[in-house]
């Protein structure tokens, strides 16, 4: 089953790229490869780039869409199983188990998207993807992440398209900079961009407070650095996001707003571009100023979400003939 989960599931990410890049050219080149297939795109979160850019993608390659946002159309799940002699009882809030969903919803789709943030709550149970390894296991068709618990592998290669497009370096400083956020926010997008990031040729560093070090398989062999003024020197690239720490899981331990990337940090770079997957807050996380100027490529970055979108369905659709 060729699931789209993550960058292990990419055996050649130049061609998954260029893939992306041959569909922005020619948008309905493959419109009968999903031709008499339906998709289904779940939500347990919002989303708003996610859900148009992949149903879009799903139609330009013939694909019907069925979306549905799960916790509030249809009912609450249970993803917890019995164990020998510890059955699961029911009786609480979630009116079905996700064995019944899943499979139910395999019948009528013949590749399922999901979203389902972390809770950051309990980080083994939020690490182990457990609402991905129970679609994985009960629904029989495959499945793509429109960002689970850990990584969101679409935002990512929409990321590694957009860096293709605009680098004018053939190997770039790519900066990941923390962003100073009131709430906490899953480390997902901050996990896959460095994951995919390893795969490509650049060089990558990942700057944050103290506290906010990102689980080790992640980073990679991404340089770390505290001191954000001094990683944004000669950055090509400066991609901004929050999360939360993964050390004291879920937790907001800094709030610090020189963290924020104004035009004056943005002088640090070689006439560095930005990036950030939004949504994003302005003036908590990055000033108007660099949003609204030259160096900002939050919109082109969020066009290519669609081809990025098409390329993984794309992959999938031919590993279905
Ligand atoms: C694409 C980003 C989705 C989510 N953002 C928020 C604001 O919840 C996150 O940080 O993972
Ligand atoms: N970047 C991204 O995934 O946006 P949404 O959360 O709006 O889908």
């Amino acid at each position: 089953m060729n699931h789209f989960l993550s960058i292990h599931d990419v055996q050649d990410l130049n061609q998954l790229i260029t893939s992306g890049i041959i569909s922005k050219r020619n948008p309905f080149g493959d419109r009968k490869l999903g031709q008499d297939k339906t998709i289904g795109l779940l939500f347990f979160n919002s989303s708003l780039r996610t859900r148009l850019s992949t149903q879009k993608a799903a139609q330009n390659l013939g694909l019907n869409v069925l979306i549905m946002n799960v916790g509030q159309d249809g009912w609450g799940l249970e993803m917890e199983e019995s164990l020998p002699g510890m059955p699961v009882v029911m009786d609480g809030a979630n009116a079905e188990h996700v064995k019944e969903a899943a499979a139910v919803i395999g019948q009528y789709c013949d590749i399922i998207g999901i979203r389902s943030f972390a809770k950051l709550a309990d980080q083994e149970k939020d690490y182990r993807e457990l609402v991905f390894e129970q679609f994985k296991k009960y629904a029989g068709v495959p499945i793509l992440n429109l960002e689970s618990e850990t990584r969101h592998p679409l935002q990512s290669l929409a990321d590694c398209i957009t860096i293709e497009e605009f680098k004018v370096k053939a190997r770039p400083k790519v900066v990941l900079t923390w962003l100073p956020h009131f709430k906490a926010l899953p480390q997902a997008v901050a996990n896959s961009f460095c994951e995919w990031m390893n795969r490509m040729d650049v060089e990558l560093v990942v700057t944050h407070p103290q506290g906010y070090e990102l689980a080790p398989e992640f980073v990679g062999n991404a340089e770390v650095v505290y001191d954000q003024d001094k990683a944004l020197e000669g950055a090509d690239f400066v991609y901004g996001k929050n999360w939360s720490s993964f050390t004291n899981y879920g937790q907001v331990l800094v709030h610090d707003p020189s963290w924020m990337i104004t035009e004056e940090k943005m002088a640090r770079t070689d006439n560095g571009k930005f990036m950030h997957c939004l949504p994003v807050r302005r003036n908590v996380k990055v000033a108007d100023e660099v949003l609204d100027g030259p160096r900002s490529l939050v919109i082109e970055q969020a066009a290519n979400r669609e081809w990025a979108a098409q390329a993984a369905l794309k992959e999938i659709l031919l590993g279905m003939q």
